[in-house]
């Protein structure tokens, strides 16, 4: 029956609502909703036994909850038939542990049959989507091997292939990423976002916080069969959900180029024993400079004009402290000085406006900490994270000391010889 209270609002293509589920008399899911939208890539993140994959089969109708409903456009799910579940809903499994020895092609023509009469053969057409779906998962040129002869990753990439061939509007998707290379993890949620793109509903369940956050239109952060935050990726990954649902300290920064999050897990680092040069001016420098020594790191600054802001707070904080006068440009000694500053120290901070008579002392450093605000995306780099004020201090103690990466890179030498 139509709720009169929300007559007239689009139906999500996929939601769960309140579902609970028991296993082997043990609660593994309590009270979790959740909504994908056409066009929504949706990742189920958290720990492990979290009840991701729980909760993925909740949705393909393949355990029933104990309270709860799934809907798919609207319709509940128990209410359909198997063949109607996998004409709308397509899922790949987190195992790849395909013992059968169909080949390639045979795996994934499996996709064919929710389209497909009791006894009815493939036609062209199908053999058509099964060659298109080979295709976009990059598994065309191992058609006609058996899957058992393929790697773990390979194998992955074929249960996507039939889940393409199947042509539903919704896609679950248990780790896609699980046992593929970097590139492949990335291409393989590249195709997803397109598909998403193109009107498909993703549902995936992924361990990789940043790969999520990079893909994904909305997290839903998973612990103990609970949902302990759901929304957009910057909403959702912060240091106190991730504290709370993985037990661990992280630092969340943001992707360089992005708008994404970026965690860092951070052992226990103090940042008190950290070195780092300050440049930039004016209140955002001067800020950072007071954040940092408020947090025990020993601070060095400049180049600055003298009488500005970071200058003045780092004398006062009895900082080591470049200055020019102001108007007066750098000269070759000041620069040279600060340069060595910043090449000396674990990290360099980069803050408000860094001036061009800075540049060499930005490229001396060893790694860059980017204060979140404008200007951050010229001085972008592999070396670079990108960090708000109140966050330097975690920042700055995730990278490495000086003095640890000098001991790594003579150990390694020793090695060598
Ligand atoms: N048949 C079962 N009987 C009892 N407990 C089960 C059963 N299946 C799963 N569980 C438990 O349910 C919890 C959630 O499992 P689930 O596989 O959903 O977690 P997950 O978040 O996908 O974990 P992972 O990240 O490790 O894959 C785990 O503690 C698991 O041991």
């Amino acid at each position: 029956m139509s709720d009169p209270d929300h007559a007239g609002d689009p139906v999500p293509m996929l939601s769960a609502e309140g579902l609970s589920v028991s296993l082997g008399g043990t609660r593994i899911l309590s009270d979790v909703s959740l909504t994908a939208e056409c066009g929504d890539f949706v990742a189920l993140v958290g720990p492990n036994g979290a009840g991701k994959t729980t909760t993925l089969r909740a949705l393909r109708a393949t355990l029933s909850p104990d309270s709860g409903t799934v809907r798919v456009a609207g319709d509940p799910i128990e209410g359909l038939s198997s063949k109607q579940v996998s004409q709308r809903v397509a899922s790949t499994p987190q195992a790849t542990t395909l013992s059968f020895d169909f080949t390639v092609r045979q795996t994934v023509e499996m996709g064919r049959t929710p389209h497909l009469g009791r006894f009815e053969r493939a036609d062209s057409g199908d053999r058509d989507t099964v060659r298109a779906a080979m295709e976009r998962a990059d598994v065309a040129r191992f058609a006609d091997r058996p899957v058992t002869s393929l790697s773990g990753g390979e194998r992955q990439r074929v249960l996507l292939a039939r889940a393409l061939a199947q042509e539903t509007p919704v896609l679950l998707l248990d780790e896609p990423t699980s046992n593929l290379d970097i590139n492949h993890a990335v291409n393989t949620l590249e195709l997803v976002a397109d598909l998403v793109r193109e009107g498909k509903t993703a549902v995936a369940a992924i361990h990789d916080l940043n790969l999520a956050a990079r893909y994904c239109d909305e997290l839903v952060l998973l612990a103990d069969g609970e949902v302990r935050a759901a929304g957009p990726p910057r909403d959702v990954l912060n240091t106190d959900t991730l504290g709370d649902a993985f037990d661990a300290e992280t630092l969340v920064t943001r992707q360089p180029g992005t708008e994404a999050p970026l965690v860092t897990p951070l052992p226990d680092s103090d940042p008190s024993d950290r070195t780092v040069h300050v440049v930039g001016t004016g209140r955002q420098a001067a800020a950072a400079v007071a954040r940092l020594v408020a947090a025990g790191v020993t601070v060095t600054v400049g180049v600055v004009p003298a009488g500005d802001a970071a200058a003045e707070r780092a004398a006062e904080l009895d900082c080591e402290v470049v200055t020019v006068p102001p108007f007066a440009g750098v000269d070759d000694a000041s620069r040279e000085r600060a340069t060595e500053l910043a090449g000396a120290a674990d990290s360099a901070v980069v803050a408000g406006d860094v001036g061009d008579a800075n540049q060499s002392v930005v490229a001396a450093a060893r790694r860059l900490v980017a204060v979140d605000g404008e200007g951050v995306p010229a001085i972008e780099s592999p070396r670079t994270t990108v960090a708000t004020v109140e966050a330097l201090p975690e920042a700055v103690a995730a990278a490495p000391t000086r003095s640890g990466e000098d001991r790594r890179v003579r150990s390694r030498e020793q090695q060598d010889r």
